[in-house]
């Protein structure tokens, strides 16, 4: 997944999906026009819908979520835009306009960003790495949905509209860490999975699921510090876990503590195997970093001749994970 910004390939969709965000909102400011004028007005450039200000995050699927957000100084040229435009033509719809722009500035300072619309399957990744990367001190939003909002920490604020919703908050994350660590036996008869890569040995981690040690000390490390949990909380050894992946339990719980509005910032892991596998370090960090979505480092020890898992007795891992909580 990767931020880009509208293009002639993905400017339909996007349009489509800030116009469903606040639908009820846009029929009312623009009859049954309102999809026709976002987009007349994303390819204009008329404020509030500028295609610079709009971030989107796309995959091989296409576009999965959009952000919109605009200044202070771009509402204020939105206001002779939109009379020229709209205002001249339809008069109503331009009045209209007008009187929401100048509600919407009114508790809006210059240091604060305001998100127009944020819509998607992905809205937490986006406005995780929005509030990650923005120079401005608060944001504001007027939403239909406050679920995500409040979610993030958002306070609610007066109204500005009927149909909507006003929330804001400062720009700011704080960092926590978590460790995580775990242990299986080496046994015969059993696949090699480590970071949900499979590796090629004789001999496999006995366990439930599939016994990827990296992927559980990775959950562990996440779950603790972000739900107070422990993996063996969230998938016990019933039917539904046996043989399952970790790398699918890894990526179920990234997607969990995203909702709440927590996201890995960094990971350091250090592998105990008797088993080489130094060849598979990149393979291992790159499939970890597409589930956490943040740089995945590792370090494989052989233990010296020290440890259990130096006598092909089985396999540890141990990590420390950085998480933003926004
Ligand atoms: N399972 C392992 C263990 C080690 N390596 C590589 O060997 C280096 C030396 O390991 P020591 O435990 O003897 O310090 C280590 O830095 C790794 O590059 C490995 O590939 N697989
Ligand atoms: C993952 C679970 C569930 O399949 O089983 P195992 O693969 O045995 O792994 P463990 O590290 O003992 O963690 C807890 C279990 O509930």
């Amino acid at each position: 997944m990767q931020t880009t910004t509208v293009n002639e390939k993905n400017i339909g969709k996007v349009v489509e999906l800030v116009y469903e965000e606040k639908q009820e909102f846009y029929d009312e400011l623009f009859g049954k026009n309102a999809l026709k004028y976002i987009k007349e007005a994303f390819e204009y450039d008329i404020p509030p819908f500028i295609k610079k200000n709009c971030i989107v995050l796309e995959d091989q699927k296409g576009v999965r979520a959009v952000l919109l957000y605009a200044t202070k100084a771009e509402f204020r040229h939105g206001y002779q835009r939109w009379f020229s435009v709209l205002g001249l033509k339809i008069i109503p719809v331009g009045a209209k306009m007008i009187y929401i722009i100048e509600r919407i500035l009114m508790d809006f300072s210059i240091d604060d960003l305001y998100v127009v619309s944020l819509a998607g399957e992905f809205k937490e990744q986006l406005l995780y790495r929005f509030i990650k990367s923005s120079r401005y001190k608060k944001i504001i939003v007027d939403t239909l949905n406050s679920d995500l909002y409040e979610r993030f920490s958002f306070g609610e604020e007066k109204p500005i509209h009927a149909k909507l919703k006003r929330f804001s908050k400062f720009c700011d994350y704080h960092t926590l860490t978590g460790i995580g660590w775990d242990t299986h036996p080496l046994v015969q008869g059993r696949k090699l999975i480590l970071g949900g890569v499979q590796i090629d040995s004789q001999l496999g981690l006995h366990g439930h699921s599939d016994a990827d040690v990296l992927c559980h000390a990775l959950i562990d490390s996440l779950l603790g510090v972000t739900l107070k949990k422990d993996i063996g909380a969230v998938f016990p050894e019933n039917d539904e876990n046996k043989g399952r992946s970790s790398l699918e339990m890894l990526e179920l719980v990234v997607q969990t503590v995203n909702k709440s509005g927590f996201f890995p910032s960094s990971a350091d892991c250090v592998i105990i195997s008797p088993i080489k596998l130094k060849d598979y370090r990149e393979k291992i960090s790159n499939r970890l970093e597409n589930v956490l979505g943040c740089p995945v480092s590792i370090k494989f020890k052989t233990g010296n001749g020290v440890y259990p898992e130096s006598e092909m007795k089985g396999i540890t891992a141990m990590c420390v994970t950085n998480v933003d909580k926004v």
